[in-house]
């Protein structure tokens, strides 16, 4: 039988092709990025992890049992761990925590966590989780795919070497495994094709605002 996370992404496979490959990937990919862009996105992926840490909090409070509780609770970690990587980066072009703590969210940013903040609130565990889905397995699959493409990558010349690195690193990709055994174990307990529509809805909105997320990092928007 297909996997729920299958079906949705083979439900929505337009979105997830823009999100995919999205320009700002490509240019990750290949080195062409502008740094303006990068630096713009990164600021606003750190105060988007913040929240999003939050979005995964609701799962903890969600959770129908101490085991499911447990996964959560390792997933709030895992995201705010993930904050590492963007201090790092950001420690060389001299911002601070409180620097980029200090940053106003972009609207795109708001809008992403929002949404998903309030999938958890409104519904049970697997509405969250298939809201939260896109960004973990999808960086996931992005990070594997830019790995096995990008010229350079092997040497340290390639500008976007270290963000790849951590997405397609084994730490990475097996937060992203978890992510989908937890979906899979929920909907064998909660899935009804009655919601069905109502999951691919959440799923295909949460795709959609990973693709503007590159927009606003690609265009420096507010
Ligand atoms: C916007 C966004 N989506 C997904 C991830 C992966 O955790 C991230 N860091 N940022």
């Amino acid at each position: 039988m297909t996997s729920l996370f299958d079906r949705l992404k083979r439900d929505a496979a337009p979105e997830w092709a823009a999100y995919v490959e999205h320009p700002f990937v490509r240019g990750l990919g290949d080195g062409s990025l502008p740094a303006e862009s990068f630096r713009h996105y990164l600021v606003q992926d750190y105060l988007f992890l913040i929240e999003f840490a939050r979005a995964y909090a609701i799962g903890v409070y969600k959770a129908p049992n101490l085991m499911e509780m447990r996964k959560a609770a390792a997933g709030v970690e895992a995201i705010l761990a993930e904050t590492n990587l963007h201090l790092t980066l950001c420690a060389g072009w001299g911002l601070d925590a409180a620097a980029i703590e200090a940053a106003p969210a972009a609207r795109a940013t708001i809008a992403y966590t929002r949404f998903v903040q309030e999938a958890g609130l409104r519904g049970d565990l697997l509405d969250l989780v298939v809201g939260l889905s896109p960004c973990v397995v999808g960086y996931a699959e992005i990070g594997t795919a830019l790995a096995s493409r990008a010229p350079r990558l092997a040497d340290d010349n390639h500008p976007y070497a270290a963000w790849i690195r951590e997405y397609a690193g084994e730490a990475y990709q097996a937060i992203a495994a978890e992510s989908l055994d937890q979906i899979e174990r929920l909907a064998r307990d909660y899935l009804t094709e009655a919601r069905y529509p109502r999951l691919l809805e959440i799923f295909r909105q949460a795709v959609r605002l990973e693709a503007e997320f590159w927009q606003m990092g690609l265009t420096l928007a507010d």
